[in-house]
């Protein structure tokens, strides 16, 4: 059985924490190369206890098909398992509340996979950080080929120690994780599989945990999408980013640095910083309303002049390549009537009737001059706070161009998170060509830093 140190442990966090910084120049392609995959397990014999870390964060309805699409994602792997004789422990979280329980996600897994999958309610000793040895008892007991299911990672404040924490904090963190990496190798298993797509948060179960295990691979599912679509998605034309989060232009800057962009649509709140660029470069100064007033700057649609900066930089350096920027041309405010000019009290909260139609003609200029040559297109976000019936105007036109896009012959792919929603409230599955299940995940693998799970699992494989 392999443990690991003190001093092992804060090196790995660091490498983790820092992201990366760690390795500025490995592409997903070296990631991927260096993950194993399932089928290297393929020797690990029936009755050993492998660790599943699985994309468990899912809301299952009343019947199969509904809410359950990432524990579908899982199915596959844990068959394989299942015919190995394995004995599967899945773990994860549900959500950001220590709270919520993975109970309803244990009874579909079980009726996904035909045979009861146990829930282990308390499975972590807060106190120690270590696993509890009742829980651990179960596993063992468990039959060959059975499947369990651990309680929401996140229920455990060890989960998250990662999220916020800076280089200078991983010493005093460091022992806590190595006692709990320990443990698992300890009383569970030494065999680890990540078949969590969308997980793509610090947590200590995808990023940590792999530092103590003999042998990782990537699930069968995830493998699939980071070969097969995410391949697509990393030779795009158009590019579509949109909702709320500002860091997404990181992103932006990472994709068009590829060289395959043609185009960029940028709509909701964080277009607002490449429409102020845009003006700065026109001198056509814009307002931009309360989302420049530093008093909202604790404000999640605060758009801070650094960015702003960094839109302008983006603007130009992308008009000297070629490419076109389309961004919206007036904004719905609070009281959800349309303005072409904001005031600075005015918040955005959708784009406006005249934005819909500039991007219906954008739509229409890509397909006159792509669409013949099988053209790659990826949307991200939403482009209002569509869940508001006020607000949802500007989303709910466009989920019909990705529609008319993919009709045209465009091959359309949209990231998941709240874009896969909005597909999900105004539009039908075949209306893309692929609708990932992870949002974050999948903007991190084609944008500005790698996935943490992959940096975990390629730092266990090289181990
Ligand atoms: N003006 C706005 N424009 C866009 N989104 C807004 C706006 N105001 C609030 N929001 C909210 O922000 C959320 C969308 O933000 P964003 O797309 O950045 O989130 P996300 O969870 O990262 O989605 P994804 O996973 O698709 O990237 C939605 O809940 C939306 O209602
Ligand atoms: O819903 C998601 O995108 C995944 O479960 C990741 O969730 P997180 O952003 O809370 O880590």
């Amino acid at each position: 059985m392999s443990t690991v140190s003190v001093a092992q442990m804060k090196s790995w966090c660091e490498k983790i924490v820092k992201g990366r910084e760690a390795a500025p120049d490995l592409t997903l392609g070296d990631y991927l190369s260096a993950v194993p995959s399932l089928d290297s397990l393929s020797d690990v014999p029936a009755g050993t206890v492998v660790l599943v870390r699985g994309d468990v964060d899912a809301k299952p309805g009343a019947s199969v098909g509904e809410g359950d699409i990432r524990l579908r994602s899982m199915v596959e792997t844990l068959k394989y398992g299942i015919a190995k004789g394995w004995k599967q422990v899945v773990f994860g979280h549900i959500g950001r509340e220590p709270e919520k329980s993975l109970d309803k996600v244990a009874k579909r897994l079980g009726e996904l996979l035909g045979q009861e999958v146990p829930l282990i309610k308390d499975w972590v000793d807060t106190d120690a950080n270590e696993i509890k040895l009742a829980a651990a008892e179960a596993v063992k007991a468990a039959e060959p080929g059975s499947v369990v299911v651990l309680e929401n990672t996140r229920a455990y404040d060890i989960e998250r120690v990662l999220w916020k924490a800076k280089v200078e904090e991983l010493e005093a963190l460091a022992p806590k994780l190595a006692a709990f990496a320990n443990s698992i190798a300890e009383h569970l298993t030494n065999v680890y599989v990540n078949e969590a797509f969308s997980a793509g948060s610090l947590d200590v179960s995808s990023v940590v945990v792999p530092a103590v295990m003999d042998r990782v691979a990537l699930g069968k599912y995830a493998a699939g999408e980071f070969n097969g679509p995410m391949q697509k998605c990393l030779k795009t034309d158009l590019a579509v980013f949109s909702g709320i989060k500002i860091d997404k232009l990181d992103d932006m800057e990472a994709m068009i640095a590829r060289g395959t962009i043609k185009q960029i649509f940028a709509s909701g709140s964080l277009a607002m910083a490449i429409r102020k660029a845009i003006g700065m470069l026109d001198n056509e100064p814009v307002c931009l309303g309360a989302a420049e007033d530093p008093a909202n700057s604790g404000a999640p649609w605060y758009i801070p002049p650094a960015r702003v900066e960094q839109a302008k930089a983006i603007v130009a350096d992308g008009r000297e390549k070629g490419i076109t920027f389309t961004v919206p041309v007036d904004s719905v405010i609070e009281d959800g009537s349309a303005k072409d000019t904001l005031t600075p009290s005015d918040q955005q909260l959708d784009i406006g009737p005249k934005s819909i139609e500039h991007f219906h003609n954008g739509v229409g200029d890509f397909i006159e001059k792509n669409a013949s040559g099988g053209a790659v297109a990826f949307h991200n976000g939403v482009f209002g706070m569509f869940e508001d019936p006020k607000f949802e105007a500007g989303t709910k036109a466009w989920i019909p161009e990705l529609k008319r896009m993919k009709d045209a012959g465009v091959e359309v792919y949209v990231g998941g998170g709240e874009g896969g929603k909005a597909l999900d409230k105004y539009g039908e599955p075949d209306w893309v060509t692929h609708c990932f299940t992870a949002g974050g995940t999948v903007l991190n693998a084609l944008g500005s830093e790698p996935v943490p799970y992959l940096v975990a699992l390629k730092m266990a494989a090289e181990k």
